[in-house]
């Protein structure tokens, strides 16, 4: 079987969406069709089977708006006062999305420093199990009340790439606003060719992969690379794939050739704290 067919094998599955497939880029307002139907095939493929964990930006996106601000904010208190209203209300959006289907799902935040301290990396470790065995789909993003710039994780896809590793996952998928790693970013370079597989991280491809063009997204695809090289030595694949249709979820699952798969080789001193203290994640760092 290649490696996209093994695709079909994985069992526990965490998925994170950012901040720029969760809103309409025009306006800055909630993309509701883009979360109903998300939550649809997240809800199906718990139904198939799959142990899912959703990791979800947005809590200042949705907040500066919902907050009368025009633009996101730069100071870390609006950041977090931003964050704080935004989180409650795509808390409410989801848990009512996902009671229409009868599915259970919990709010899960956590900050870096919590993953750092074995005790309670431990404790969370747990809870996500516990929570997985109810049949629930636990929604995670960073605790950014107390999280300053300091220790914070920042981006969520460095998050996304901890909790998959916590949870001990298979696959960890990337929902974002491009179809994938390009050669370069193909916003700024029309000429950029599409990456459908990359199975050594190295210079070459860290090189590729640089910051956001959008004022809504964190980070771009460089911290996307920093979480693949986490993921892969924690032992799981990972995917980038575009949100601009969310069959793409299923595509993948599916063994489709679609976005970029980062195919995991498990280093066995794999040590997730580690990665956090030695910071930035980038091999040539
Ligand atoms: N080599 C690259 N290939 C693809 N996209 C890239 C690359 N380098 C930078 N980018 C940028 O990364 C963006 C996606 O990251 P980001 O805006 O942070 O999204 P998200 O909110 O989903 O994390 C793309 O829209 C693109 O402009
Ligand atoms: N905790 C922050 C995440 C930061 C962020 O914007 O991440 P992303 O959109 O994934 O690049 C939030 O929910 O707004």
């Amino acid at each position: 079987m290649n490696h996209r067919g093994k695709l079909k094998e994985k069992k526990r599955i965490v998925v994170k969406v950012g901040t720029s497939s969760l809103i309409h880029k025009s306006t800055g307002n909630i993309n509701l069709f883009r979360l109903e139907k998300l939550i649809r095939v997240l809800t199906d493929l718990h139904n198939s089977g799959k142990d899912v964990v959703l990791v979800s930006s947005g809590a200042i996106g949705v907040g500066f708006k919902a907050l009368g601000l025009s633009r996101r904010p730069d100071s870390l208190p609006l950041k977090q006062a931003c964050s704080a209203v935004g989180q409650g209300q795509l808390m409410m959006i989801y848990q009512k999305l996902f009671a229409e289907y009868n599915q259970g799902s919990a709010q899960i935040l956590i900050t870096k420093e919590t993953m750092l301290n074995d005790e309670r990396r431990f404790n969370a470790k747990n809870t996500f199990e516990q929570l997985l065995k109810l049949g629930v789909i636990p929604i995670v993003n960073e605790n950014d009340t107390v999280s300053t710039e300091e220790i914070e994780f920042g981006d969520n896809d460095t998050l996304s790439a901890v909790v998959t590793s916590v949870v001990g996952g298979d696959l960890l998928i990337l929902l974002t606003d491009i179809d994938g790693l390009y050669t370069d970013d193909p916003h700024k370079n029309q000429a950029a060719k599409l990456i459908t597989e990359v199975s050594v991280i190295d210079e070459r491809i860290e090189n590729m992969a640089k910051g956001a063009v959008t004022k809504v997204g964190t980070g771009g695809m460089a911290t996307k690379i920093a979480a693949a090289n986490i993921v892969t030595d924690a032992g799981a694949d990972m995917v980038i794939v575009n949100s601009d249709d969310l069959n793409n979820l299923n595509r993948v699952i599916a063994g489709e050739e679609i976005g970029t798969l980062f195919l995991a080789h498990k280093r066995k001193d794999f040590n997730l704290k580690k990665y956090l203290v030695e910071r930035p994640y980038f091999r040539k760092g």
